[in-house]
């Protein structure tokens, strides 16, 4: 029977980063390591503060041991979902175009509230003139 792997998202795991209730994500893979705090090897304190973010690069800069990789993997609970990452980019995207299309609407607007004064203005000032 195929084995189904639970999905997170990065904003789902990083709720998870207290003493009690730890989770880290490193390379693709999100790890519930509450119950190993205590008896982490670095400390407790270097795992939390990686905790809501990709530890990837830190939990391989700490240089851990073939046997610290096989215990990290008792700990998995599923995968990172990286699906949710680009749809980020396209609201963000979206949201920027939203922006440059309200910046041309302004610009707009600034251009006919003068352009009508100084119209208006020129019109009033022929017609004085010509009464006089
Ligand atoms: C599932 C997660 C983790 C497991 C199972 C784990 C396990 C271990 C083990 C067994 C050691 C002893 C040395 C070794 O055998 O390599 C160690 C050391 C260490 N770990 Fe982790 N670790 C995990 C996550 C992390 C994370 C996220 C960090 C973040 C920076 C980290 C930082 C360190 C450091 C700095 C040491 C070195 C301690 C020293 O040499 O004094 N570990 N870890």
């Amino acid at each position: 029977m195929p084995q189904l792997t639970k999905l997170y998202t990065m904003a789902e795991a990083s709720d998870h980063n207290t003493k009690d209730d730890c989770w880290v994500v490193i390379d693709g893979k999100v790890y519930d390591v509450s119950s190993y705090l205590d008896d982490h090897p670095g400390g407790d304190d270097v795992v939390l503060a990686a905790t809501g973010r990709d530890a990837t690069e830190d939990f391989e800069d700490a240089g851990h041991s073939k046997s610290a990789k096989e215990l990290m993997e008792t700990f998995c609970i599923g995968e990172l979902d990286t699906s949710a990452i680009p749809e980020l980019e396209i609201i963000s995207k979206k949201q920027r175009r939203d922006y440059a299309q309200k910046l041309v609407e302004l610009t707009k607007q600034y251009w006919v509230v003068p352009t009508t004064v100084v119209g208006v203005s020129v019109v009033v000032g022929f017609l004085y003139l010509r009464k006089k």
